[in-house]
């Protein structure tokens, strides 16, 4: 069925997804990555393919930035797809102790976002990864020598300006990345059933002018993008 916002035919998107929110990142993975890839999406440029890898079905969908664009790409995956599992595949500001390329496994995100308080009567979702994807994604970094950090993370609404004390209180609870989507994602995938992992790489430093150049950014991510392709594939839907 089509929806607003994509124009895959049913059964064009596999049940395992993964949701950058650059849409050329997103055609990058499935070039290099997925055999056999077609073009699942292509609605206001969000590029979108389904290919297999180690023989199981892959979908790849840009997100957009932020939490809004982000969960509506994800409600149409689950709610008109039957996608099952959504793994975020970003990067993030780092803070503190981490550097450029370091990749982030986001056990938690905590947000300045109202979405969730939106569903949850005002109260505080305590935004949570799925924690079979979180160990798979773990355990494939360490079979594949690939060095990741289960951490907690925050998701901001704004990439500009925003709260001026926000690094002070990110340190104070040991927050290690910034980006803009996870916590709408985790609490989305909590009231839908999905299961949700996002795992970002360092692409800025937030406290010293350190920053991956764009196409890095877009296609330099591969370390990445092989760890979660592996914990997929060793944890098959
Ligand atoms: O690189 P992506 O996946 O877009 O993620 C990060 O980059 C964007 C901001 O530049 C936001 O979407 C943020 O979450
Ligand atoms: O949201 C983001 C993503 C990458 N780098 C940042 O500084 N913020």
């Amino acid at each position: 069925m089509s929806t607003p916002h994509l124009d895959a035919a049913p059964g064009q998107i596999a049940p395992t997804v993964l949701l950058p929110g650059d849409p050329l990142r997103a055609r990058h993975i499935a070039r290099e990555f997925l055999s056999d890839a077609t073009e699942a999406n292509t609605r206001r440029n969000m590029l979108g393919y389904t290919g297999t890898y180690r023989g199981q079905r892959i979908s790849v969908l840009g997100s957009g930035m932020g939490i809004p664009s982000c969960a509506i790409y994800a409600t149409e995956l689950v709610r008109f797809h039957g996608v099952r599992r959504i793994v975020r595949v970003g990067t993030c500001g780092g803070v503190g102790d981490v550097a450029l390329g370091d990749i982030l496994l986001a056990q938690s995100a905590s947000t300045d976002s109202r979405f969730n308080r939106l569903q949850f009567g005002g109260h505080d979702l305590a935004a949570c990864a799925d924690f079979e994807l979180l160990r798979a994604a773990a355990d494939a970094a360490t079979a594949l020598g690939i060095p990741a950090r289960v951490a907690a993370i925050f998701s901001t609404d704004c990439f500009y300006d925003g709260d001026p004390h926000l690094m002070e209180r990110l340190i104070r609870h040991r927050i290690v990345g910034v980006e803009m989507e996870s916590a709408g994602l985790y609490g989305l995938a909590m009231r839908e059933g999905l299961r949700a992992l996002s795992v970002l790489a360092v692409s800025d430093h937030l406290q010293r002018d350190e920053h991956m150049a764009p196409e890095q950014r877009e296609q330099g991510l591969s370390a990445m993008v092989s760890l979660v392709l592996e914990a997929l594939a060793a944890d098959p839907d």
